[in-house]
Parts: structure tokens; C-alpha cells; sequence
């Protein structure tokens, strides 16, 4: 953007400030939060290789599943996005197909797209060019781009290991075993067995190097596999510490509903901690791999109090929220929100385990330092994560750096701040479109 066009009225949209609602009482609501970007995506990967037509009911439909869901649409796979069989809501009909190119694939800043896709693409008759917006160039993708060679894809990219590239399918694929470093995304293990049922020999994945993050995602992955009849050897039920093993086998087509999204309720929990109020999540699930579900642990102990029932999640805030020292390693989506909640308490946090957010949407260490400092924060970046020391803070424009998790954590800065603006609250449309529609109606305003 140049600097002219910068001071256009709505020139770029982007640019757009939007004036994050104050909370002037305690919150009082129930808030209905729309299905999983990663069940929703995983639903439509192993429904798009199965042998027969699915369904997935209560899909979320946001930038990165409907960008999930044309790229397969472009690789040949038929995707209906109508109502349910029985009038229950939105549901997805998606009715496999042969695989082919050649095509082109938007990934947008998706990682669930720019990882699980290329594998499901070596598998196309002909050539698949992947791209995206400008931050997919810089994600890292080596895990998947170096391990399909190994599997036997050919592949041609710039030699960096990320987007741009092209997966030049042949059809089918040996598969075997393989070993990958996937300390930099858990991604690159759940894209890999995604697909593995349909390689000839299946898939063995060992990862070798740091500490693997975001383990609730992988084993999420290693559920819906195993609920469309993939046979799965995984740590957590016995086998060899990180080592997966998927055995080659027809997938069966199912009907999936998929959960609300527990990290986009992320932000409507905080709102009840923040001001001392209460919110009810329905349709929380008893029962989940997703990370998000750590949060009735992680914001009990920030000085809230949560109750499952019937009615679904219902978090009650005190009107004191506390510092935490907490490892999130296994759940970073959830740092920004967590970093925002800990810039309003009364003593300091310490987030652990989290280096790889730096490859995120955006630098996520880096933003939450920075946006938070603008506003009269302490917070100091770690070798692996964030130390943050309240103090009062000012309003102010809290930029997003185009990460949807930045905006609503800025929003949830504002019910507690006066004048914060949040830049670009429409980069929220990544996964959870609605937000500002629901985060005024949870407010009443
Ligand atoms: O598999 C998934 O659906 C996801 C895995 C995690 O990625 P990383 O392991 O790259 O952090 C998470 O942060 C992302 O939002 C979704
Ligand atoms: C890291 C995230 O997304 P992605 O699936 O693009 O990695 C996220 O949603 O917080």
C-alpha cells in the first residue's frame, strides 16, 4: 500500500478501524459459537478420500473452510453446501471423486490448507500449483514438501522449503515410512496421516527434533481418521513415542457434526472473566481434542469458575483476574487470548512453550509485545514465549498484522480499556466472520 492511497476514505479496508465496545457492567449472555476450523477442514479432507458421499453438519463457514472447500472443488470433489436431510441446520454434502489437475489452489494464510492439501494433491492425476497471500510464502512448509519427496511425490518449489510451489500428482503414491521435524507445526503430522490411508503402502511418520507443539491437534486428527475406518497406531494408545502409523484402506464416507469452535469461544469466555459477568457456551462438548477445552482449566485458575451442564459451558468471571505461569505449547491458538486476559490482571504471567507462534499468522510474540506495549503494557518476549506485568493501560489503535486471534484478543483489551480501536477487525473473517456482530449482541449494545 502506498502512502497515498493509505489516507483514501476506504481505500483499503483493511486500514478500517473498528471502536472495540467498552464493557460498562458485567457481561450477562449466552453466545452461540459456530463449528471448528480444524474439525471442519479435517472433516472435509477425509471426506473429499473416501469411497462413498458424507456429510458434515454445522460446518463453520469462514475464509479458511471455504477456501478448504473450493480447493477441493477444484481437485474434483463435489461439495453441496445446503441444509441437512432433516432440516437441522447447515450441512455439507460432499461427494468424492476421481482427483485431478491440473489446478490451482488459493491457500489464503491457511495452515490447515497449505499443509493438509499437498499430500491429497500428489494423489491428483496432473499438476497442482499451490499459492496464497504473501505471509503463506514465509510459513514454514518443509515437513510436508521434504517428507512427500521422500513418499515418492516430485514436487517443484523455489528451494525454501514453502509457497509458492507445485505438487506434480502421479495418481497414487508409494507412502512408507518417513521422518520429519515437525517442531515447527504439528501440521505437518496430521497432513501427512490425513492422506495416508490412500497411499499404496499407507504411512509411517516418526518425528525427530524438538518438542512436537499442539498434541490435541494431532490427536484429533488420529480420532476423525479412526471414525471414517482408518487403522491408526499412535503413541497414546501404546505404541512408539512419536511415531504414527496409518495403514492403507478405503475410507468410509460419514455424517460428522462438527463441535463449536472452543478457541473462537475463547474471546466470549474472557469477556465474562474481564468484567466479573457470565456467558454460557451451548453445545460445549463433554468429550473433545480441541485445544479450547483447556480453557475452563487455564481461565478457572485466572480467577474465573466454569460449570458444564446441559445448557452447554457457563463461565462466571469474580471481578479479580489473576497472572498464571503456564506452559501452552500444546494449545498456542489460544496465547493471544490468553496474553490479553494476563495484561489485565493483578500480578504478573508467565507464557511458556509457544517459539513457534512466531510462524503464524503473524509473529505472534512480536505483536502481542508490541500491541500491548502501545497501550501502556509490560510485556517482554522470552526465548519461548511472552512475560507479561500489568499496568494500567491507555486506548489506543491495537494493529492485527492480518491474524484474526490478534483482533479478537484486542477486542477483549477493549472491554476493560477505554478507546482501543482494533485495525482491521475483518481479518477475524479467517475464521469466525460473525464476530463483531456477536460481540456487540453479547454486550447489548
Ligand atoms: O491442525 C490444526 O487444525 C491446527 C494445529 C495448530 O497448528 P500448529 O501446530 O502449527 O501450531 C494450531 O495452531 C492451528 O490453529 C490449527
Ligand atoms: C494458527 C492458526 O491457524 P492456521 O490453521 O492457519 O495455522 C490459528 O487459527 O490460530
Amino acid at each position: 500500500m502506498t502512502e497515498s492511497s493509505a489516507h483514501t476514505e476506504h481505500a483499503d479496508p483493511t486500514s478500517d478501524l473498528w471502536p472495540a465496545p467498552y464493557a460498562s457492567g458485567a457481561v450477562d449472555a449466552t453466545v452461540t459459537v459456530p463449528g471448528s476450523k480444524s474439525v471442519t477442514n479435517r472433516g472435509l479432507v477425509l471426506a473429499a478420500l473416501a469411497a462413498e458421499p458424507g456429510w458434515l453438519r454445522r460446518p463453520l463457514r469462514s475464509r479458511d473452510t471455504l477456501l478448504m472447500a473450493e480447493a477441493l472443488r477444484t481437485l474434483g470433489v463435489k461439495i453441496e453446501e445446503g441444509v441437512g436431510p432433516d432440516g437441522t441446520g447447515e450441512a455439507w454434502r460432499i461427494i468424492p471423486a476421481a482427483l485431478r489437475g491440473p489446478a490451482t489452489v488459493d491457500v489464503g494464510n491457511a495452515g490447515t490448507v497449505m499443509r493438509f492439501l499437498p499430500p491429497v494433491a500428489a494423489l491428483a492425476d496432473g499438476p497442482v500449483h499451490f499459492d496464497g497471500d504473501a505471509r503463506s510464502h514465509e510459513r514454514p512448509l518443509h515437513g510436508v514438501i521434504d517428507a512427500l519427496r521422500v513418499l515418492g511425490a516430485r514436487i517443484d518449489d523455489d528451494g525454501r522449503g514453502a509457497l509458492p510451489m507445485t505438487v506434480h500428482g502421479g495418481g497414487a503414491l508409494d507412502g512408507g515410512p518417513v521422518e520429519i521435524d515437525a517442531s515447527s507445526s504439528s501440521q505437518f503430522v496430521s497432513a501427512l496421516l490425513l492422506s495416508a490411508p490412500r497411499f499404496n503402502q499407507g504411512v509411517e511418520v516418526r518425528h525427530v527434533g524438538a518438542k512436537l507443539p499442539s498434541l490435541p491437534h494431532i490427536r484429533m486428527t488420529v480420532d476423525m481418521l479412526r471414525v471414517v475406518g482408518a487403522q491408526v497406531d499412535e503413541p497414546e494408545t501404546g505404541g512408539e513415542p512419536n511415531v504414527w502409523r496409518v495403514s492403507p484402506s478405503a475410507l468410509l464416507g460419514r455424517d460428522l457434526v462438527v463441535e463449536p469452535d472452543l478457541s473462537n469461544a475463547q474471546p466470549f469466555l474472557a469477556a465474562a472473566l474481564v468484567s466479573g459477568g457470565r456467558v454460557t457456551v451451548p453445545d460445549w462438548p463433554a468429550r473433545t481434542t480441541q485445544p479450547g477445552d483447556a480453557l475452563r482449566e487455564i481461565f478457572t485458575e485466572m480467577g474465573g469458575s466454569c460449570e458444564l451442564t446441559d445448557a452447554g459451558l457457563t463461565f462466571r468471571g469474580t471481578g479479580r483476574i489473576h497472572g498464571i505461569d503456564v506452559d501452552l505449547g500444546e494449545v498456542g491458538e489460544l496465547t493471544p487470548g490468553i496474553a490479553a486476559v494476563a495484561a489485565l490482571a493483578d500480578s504478573p504471567s508467565t507464557l511458556r512453550g509457544v517459539a513457534h507462534l512466531r510462524l503464524h499468522e503473524t509473529d505472534r510474540l512480536a505483536a502481542l509485545t508490541k500491541e500491548i506495549n502501545g497501550l501502556g503494557g509490560d510485556v517482554t518476549e522470552t526465548e519461548d514465549g511472552l512475560h507479561i506485568r500489568p499496568r494500567p493501560l491507555h486506548g489506543g489503535v491495537f494493529h492485527t498484522y492480518h491474524d484474526h486471534r490478534m483482533a479478537t484478543a484486542g477486542a477483549i483489551i477493549g472491554l476493560a480499556v477505554k478507546g482501543v480501536e482494533i485495525e482491521n477487525v475483518a481479518t477475524t473473517a479467517k475464521t469466525l466472520p460473525d464476530f463483531p456482530r456477536m460481540w456487540t449482541e453479547m454486550l447489548g449494545v
